[in-house]
């Protein structure tokens, strides 16, 4: 019998779950705070590091190469370079829910998280833990018309259906799922799956990309569940939003 180890159990296991720090937020554009000072975010991807796709049996990732600065984040509101490590989904059941951020209440139907590391530390795991080690982009997914870069990512779900499924993933440029505006929210975060590290510079982008209802759909044929036990769907693979405690949020954009 399937039992959901969801979100309100986490903090049994990891305490953190109630830090000062968590992720996601309700994002209140009113009340964010417009910061001259905050720099574009400079990013730039080198499709030759994409290795593979991976059903981890919490979402589907993406996962490149990070042994040279060639995929890199720079700018913005970090200090440094920091190199993409992975990038991976959260979804819901239905277009009406999935997103992990929400902006005034508002739920998208999906989050695209592209997840960097701090290279002042000498790899992902020893940067994942320290409140200045990652740098993770967030974009939101909206319906709209069927997104032809995506659809190249959803052509490979059928050959890593269930958990623990993986196959090589070559040449993708993760630029091609960018919004044409670049305008963020930065804050002060963590991890929003366990461990729920409170080690990530959130830089959540205003503008969304699009996708379409059938797109959405070919998400939920992902299992949750490895190959063999009962199907499980992977949907609403998303933590909700987290008290604020007194963080401030800021603009880059007025
Ligand atoms: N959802 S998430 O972007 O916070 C995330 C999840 C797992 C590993 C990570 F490094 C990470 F950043
Ligand atoms: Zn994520």
């Amino acid at each position: 019998m399937l039992i959901h180890t969801g979100p309100q159990k986490w903090v049994e296991n990891f305490p953190i779950a109630d830090g000062v720090r968590q992720s996601p937020i309700d994002i209140v554009p009113g009340q964010a705070s417009y910061d001259a000072g905050l720099k574009p975010l400079t990013l730039k991807y080198d499709p030759s590091t994409c290795l593979d796709i991976l059903n981890n049996g919490h979402s589907v990732q993406v996962t490149f190469a990070d042994d040279t600065d060639s995929s890199s984040l720079t700018d913005g509101p970090i200090s440094g370079l920091y190199r993409l490590k992975q990038f991976h989904f959260h979804w819901g059941a239905s277009d009406s829910k999935g997103s992990e951020h929400t902006v005034a209440g508002t739920k998208y139907p999906a989050e695209l998280h592209l997840v960097h590391w701090n290279t002042k530390y000498t790899s992902f795991s020893e940067a994942a833990s320290k409140p200045d080690g990652l740098a993770v982009v967030g974009v939101f997914l909206k319906i709209g018309g069927e997104n032809p870069n995506l659809q190249k990512l959803l052509d490979a779900f059928d050959t890593i259906k269930s958990k623990g499924k993986q196959t090589s993933f070559e040449n993708f440029d993760p630029s091609t799922l960018l919004p044409g505006c670049l305008d963020y929210w930065t804050y002060d975060g963590s991890l929003t799956t366990p461990p729920l590290y409170e080690s990530v510079t959130w830089i959540v982008c205003k503008e969304p990309i699009s996708t379409s209802s059938a797109q959405m759909a070919k998400f939920r044929t992902l299992l949750f569940s490895a190959d063999g036990a009962a199907q499980d769907c992977m949907v609403d693979n998303y933590r909700p939003p987290q008290p604020l405690k007194g963080r401030t949020v800021r603009a880059s954009f007025k």
